[in-house]
């Protein structure tokens, strides 16, 4: 397999307060990366420091081998980095379907059969298409802003904490969208959680993220036996 990624001692923060405090990690086309972490440790940091929305202090980004470190979101965008941010934020007061368009409309396209196409992994939004995007679930909205990022064509998707705020049963509903998504597609994924079951059930590797670092893998086994909780990381 091809490397995607490619992060070495990347280093970003706000103002003067450095969060990410040197990652390093690297994944391969075509895999699904879980980060495991509490609140504050610099998941949403790491993901929005990917997409290219915080420039990075220091260290060094390739995607498919291409060094990334100074582009900016649109232009990663455009090579195929796909965000879905924390909090959906989906248009509230547009319908479904223009929703959809608006992630058409980000990637510069007008082809709607890219809306089609991807509505086939997504059923439960076919019959709400004309429905205003505030007027939908957690879940429904999580999933809509999943689908608006996948109308971008993305190779690689960055997931923040999907499963926040959402019923079980549409998590479940996302991890087989995600896992039938990773073989039509051969779309790769980082997705950051705090949902151990989530990520366990789709991930192919979990890393631990900690204090802005990476500070070790956890296996899968050991995480699905409870051997290693929340409290191990
Ligand atoms: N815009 C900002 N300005 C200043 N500090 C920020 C900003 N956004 C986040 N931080 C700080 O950066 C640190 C890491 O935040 P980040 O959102 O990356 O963590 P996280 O692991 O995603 O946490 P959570 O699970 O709560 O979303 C926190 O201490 C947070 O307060």
């Amino acid at each position: 397999m091809n490397t995607l990624l490619e992060v070495s001692d990347l280093r970003a923060g706000y103002g003067r307060i450095p969060i990410l405090a040197g990652v390093t990690m690297t994944m391969a086309e075509g895999e699904y990366l879980g980060i495991l972490g509490h609140n504050g440790m610099g998941k949403t940091t790491l993901l929005r420091s990917l997409m290219g929305q915080l420039p990075a202090t220091g260290g060094r980004v390739a995607f498919l081998g291409t060094d990334i470190t100074r582009k900016r979101a649109h232009e990663r965008a455009r090579m195929g980095i796909g965000l879905v941010p924390q909090g959906r934020e989906i248009f509230p007061d547009l319908s479904v379907h223009d929703n959809l368009r608006m992630g058409l409309a980000a990637a510069r396209s007008e082809d709607l059969s890219v809306i089609e196409a991807v509505l086939e992994d997504f059923p439960r939004l076919t019959p709400l298409l004309d429905r205003r995007g505030g007027a939908l679930s957690g879940g429904e909205q999580q999933l809509l802003a999943l689908a608006r990022c996948l109308c971008t064509k993305p190779k690689l998707v960055l997931l923040d904490e999907p499963t926040e705020g959402i019923q079980p049963s549409i998590i479940e509903e996302m991890i087989e969208t995600l896992l039938a998504l990773k073989k039509r597609w051969s779309l790769s994924l980082v997705a950051v959680e705090q949902n151990l079951e989530f990520i366990t059930s789709l991930s192919d590797r979990i890393l631990k993220i900690q204090k802005g670092r990476i500070t070790g893998e956890a296996g899968r086994e050991e995480l699905l036996s409870g051997q290693a909780g929340m409290g191990a990381i």
